[in-house]
């Protein structure tokens, strides 16, 4: 044998024995789902395979007794043996009957509980994936994926493989009858059994291949589903009259879809029916054969009978056989996505011995010489930081579009770690700190910040979910934040549930919506406060009230701020000026007039209007 034919062997095997790798992550997570469940399951299957065996015998029995009994006087005693022998296997098929009716039932139990599980592993990877993870269209192809593996796959997998071994024994014993007729018979049942197994097979696969290529293209379906009939976009789709324009782009990838897929399961429709020919083909060709042998003297016609009995069910047996092989693969194929997606591992780790972080904090945060780019991407959008924040300390982040201040941020909270340099709290390098425990030290409020479909009381709680529920730090929260006002005047206060998704929700102005996200962050009392365009929709009232005594709200806390109105970031004690990734300048307010920099050019802009006013 060749060096490559012995590869092509090998591979081969492995491919063959795959399917036992994946079983062997399926049964911990089945027995950890229920230990009771997998077990009643199992007896139960157990039940039917050895009562389906012992009514096949029985038949048996009685197609020999009987034979034996044509052409003879039959006795009282073997006319009740043969009413014995009916009354027997009616039992067992009764037992039969409720043991598959029962285990039915239990798989159907097993199969909830197991699904519930793994869609708590995806829930748990999704929640722990990276950002980087959710910012790239690989996530949303594996986590597609994934989902289309479907969370039943792992207990389809199982009772497949106990329905294999019933089918594969009863086979076995049906093809020991078959031989006990005539073994002339067993290459004919081969025929009609091998080749809709490969058949199956190949189809298998090459569905399994085409749904990987698709898997963009469904999610475009998907997205552009969700455009057309979300509330998101629903103003601008009418005004822009983009309704129609969206539906038939839908419409035409709907189409590509279904043609894909159509032209794959007509191929498959014409070879089966060539297989089932075959397979036909083989039936008729047997009965003609033993009913030749049976003219000539060389079969009974008891054989005949049992043959007729036997051998169609051999075939649908073989079916169901092909099915499942067929099955087992394809679960395979698909339960091997959703462990692409629960083995994902997010590269913002927790180190193996955290350093205890400081209580509170005594030097502060220092970025020193940070560089980053963005995984998968060639363009440092952040170049030679230095940046500090010391403890009580509000500093203000100004620049213009795309400057990299949102990427910042993402770096403090340790969402990114840098790609050089390092970010240190109270000199240590904040990746030598737990991961929880190093983000617990802050409160965030992004620009695109969460509206959750819930009340307004746990709109603000989420900001520190181990408060209780009634607890008062969300009144006063919403104080700090300005909210408190507006959200006594809803009808149910803070038990207002918000958003439109569900019965009786409220829906809020985007001004409102961002108190109470403010209120969120306040809510939590963390030692840094960052806040990303806190008042960007705020009336200019309210944006005064909030910075006016800004050090008060946040009870002498850090912050950071980032604000494209500069009235806002003169309150800071000190300003960073980023400019396409660097800092270009950093000082005070005054300091920063003073030099007659980028800052002073920013702010004489926006004070050109007012000035102008006053003249
Ligand atoms: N997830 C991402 N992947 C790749 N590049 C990104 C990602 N997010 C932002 N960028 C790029 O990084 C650069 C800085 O973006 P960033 O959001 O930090 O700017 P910003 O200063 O906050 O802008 P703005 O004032 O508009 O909010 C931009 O060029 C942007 O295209």
């Amino acid at each position: 044998m060749t060096l490559t034919s012995q590869w092509d062997v090998m591979s081969y095997i492995s491919k063959l024995m795959a399917p036992l790798t994946t079983l062997r992550r399926i049964f911990p997570i089945l027995w950890a789902s229920s230990r009771k469940w997998a077990l009643i399951s199992a007896g139960l299957m157990v039940l039917e395979i050895i009562f389906g065996l012992v009514m096949l015998f029985l038949l048996k029995y009685l197609v020999d007794v009987v034979t034996t009994m044509l052409g003879s006087d039959a006795s009282t005693d073997d006319i009740q043996l043969v009413l014995w022998a009916v009354a027997v296997t009616g039992l067992c098929s009764l037992v039969f009957l409720a043991a598959r009716g029962f285990s039915g039932l239990a798989r159907e139990t097993q199969g909830l509980l197991v699904a519930e599980r793994i869609d708590s592993a995806i829930h748990d990877r999704a929640v722990r994936a990276d950002l980087a993870y959710y910012e790239s269209p690989r996530y949303f192809d594996t986590l597609q994926r994934a989902r289309q593996s479907g969370s039943q796959r792992p207990v389809q997998v199982v009772n497949n493989l106990m329905l294999l071994v019933k089918n594969t024994l009863m086979l076995a014993a049906i093809v020991a009858v078959l031989a006990t007729i005539n073994w002339m018979l067993l290459p004919l049942l081969v025929m009609a059994i091998v080749p809709a197994l490969l058949v199956r097979l190949g189809f298998t696969r090459k569905l399994y291949d085409w749904e990987l290529r698709r898997t963009q293209m469904e999610r475009r379906a998907g997205y552009l589903d969700w455009l057309l009939t979300s509330d998101i976009n629903a103003k601008e789709l009418r005004l822009n009259q983009l309704g129609d324009f969206l539906r038939d782009r839908y419409a035409e990838l709907k189409a590509l879809i279904r043609r894909e897929r159509l032209a794959i399961s007509r191929q498959r429709t014409i070879v089966e029916v060539g297989v089932a020919t075959v397979a036909t083909a083989a039936f008729f060709s047997a009965l003609g054969y033993l009913a030749w042998e049976t003219s000539v003297g060389r079969n009974s016609v008891g054989d005949l009978v049992l043959f007729l009995l036997v051998f169609q069910r051999a075939q649908s047996m073989g079916q169901e056989l092909v099915f499942q092989l067929s099955r087992l693969y394809e679960d395979h194929l698909y339960i091997g996505l959703l462990f692409e997606f629960l083995d994902v591992r997010p590269v913002i780790s927790e180190p193996i011995l955290p350093k205890p972080l400081p209580t509170r904090m005594n030097d502060g945060v220092c970025f020193e010489n940070v560089g980053f780019l963005y995984p998968g991407t060639t363009r440092e959008v952040l170049r030679s930081i230095d940046l500090t924040i010391r403890p009580g300390q509000i500093v203000a982040l100004v620049g213009a579009n795309g400057s990299g201040k949102t990427s910042l941020i993402k770096l403090l909270c340790r969402l990114y770690d840098p790609t050089s340099g390092r970010i240190i709290l109270d000199g240590v390098d904040v990746r030598e700190y737990s991961l929880d425990d190093y983000r617990s030290k802050f409160s965030v409020i992004f620009q695109d910040y969460g509206k959750y479909a819930d009340t307004v009381r746990n709109n603000i709680r989420y900001g520190d979910i181990h408060q209780p529920l009634d607890t008062p730090m969300v009144e006063e929260a919403s104080i700090r934040s300005g909210a408190d006002s507006f959200i006594q005047s809803l009808d149910k206060g803070y038990d207002t549930p918000l958003t439109r998704m569900f019965d009786e929700g409220r829906e809020l102005s985007i001004g409102q919506w961002q108190k109470v996200a403010l209120a969120r962050a306040f809510m939590h009392q963390s030692e840094i406060l960052i806040l990303d365009e806190p008042t960007s929709a705020l009336d200019p009232g309210a944006e005064f009230d909030l910075f006016a005594n800004f050090r008060e709200r946040i009870d002498h806390r850090a912050a950071l701020v980032i604000s494209h109105r500069l009235s806002t970031v003169r309150m800071a004690d000190y300003i960073y000026v980023l400019d396409d990734g660097e800092i270009r300048e950093a000082g005070t307010h005054d300091e920063l007039i003073h030099q007659g920099g980028m800052y002073f050019a920013l702010f004489s802009q926006q004070a050109y209007y007012y000035r102008e006013v006053e003249a």
